[in-house]
């Protein structure tokens, strides 16, 4: 097996243009880029992570602290930097297109993947809500979805339902357009 591995050429990817994923919360967003990352040898990063490092606190703690618009506020400030940077695969929060300024920063420089999924999908595979404020509550998050699904179609670059999806599965769909549109390229070394 481990020999096998071994033969495998290492593939090392490069990317033309940051690549955003969008989507609610449970959409996969995290666990598809990090899967890409691993197979096409391209780094990715995880906003609401990078967000939390940045600042030294929890998601749940700046909204307690600061409110939403306290965190989106450092949202926009983050996502402009991650932007900034030499291309990455950037796994965005799910409320990243509330903001105007957000969605023109999305589009202006990056190519965006819109993961769909339905709020009562994402809620049976989110084992602990109580990290996202925002997801209390399933009649209320089955409306925050609704009133985002044009946000999320605006911006959107690739749309991909991952209902009955795996993770592999979408993360082969999303690289197989990557490449397509000239974004990804891929050396087998
Ligand atoms: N296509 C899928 N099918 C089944 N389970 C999935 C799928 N995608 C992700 N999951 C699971 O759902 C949970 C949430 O996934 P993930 O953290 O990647 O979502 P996210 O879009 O980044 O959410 P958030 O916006 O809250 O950060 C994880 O436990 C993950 O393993
Ligand atoms: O959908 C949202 O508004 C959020 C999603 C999470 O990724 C976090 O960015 C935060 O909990 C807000
Ligand atoms: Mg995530």
């Amino acid at each position: 097996m481990r020999h096998e591995a071994s033969r495998r050429p290492r593939v090392v990817g490069e990317l033309a243009r940051p690549v955003f994923f969008v989507g609610f919360m449970g959409a996969g967003k995290t666990s598809v880029a990090r899967r890409l990352a691993r197979t096409c040898g391209v780094a990715s990063v995880d906003m609401d992570t990078y967000l939390e490092r940045r600042e030294g606190k929890r998601v749940k703690e700046i909204f307690a602290q600061a409110g939403e618009d306290g965190f989106r506020a450092i949202e926009t400030d983050v996502l402009r930097e991650l932007a900034g940077k030499e291309p990455l695969l950037v796994s965005c929060g799910g409320g990243v297109v509330k903001r105007d300024e957000n969605r023109a920063i999305l589009r202006d420089a990056g190519f965006v993947v819109y993961l769909k999924v339905t709020a009562d999908e994402a809620k049976s595979r989110i084992s602990d809500t109580s990290t996202r404020p925002l997801f209390q509550d399933l009649d209320v998050a089955r409306k925050t979805s609704e009133e985002r699904l044009p946000l999320y179609a605006e911006v959107a670059d690739l749309t991909i339902d991952t209902a009955g999806k795996n993770v592999a599965t979408i993360a082969r769909e999303v690289q197989s357009a990557l490449e397509k549109e000239g974004i990804l390229c891929l050396q087998r070394k």
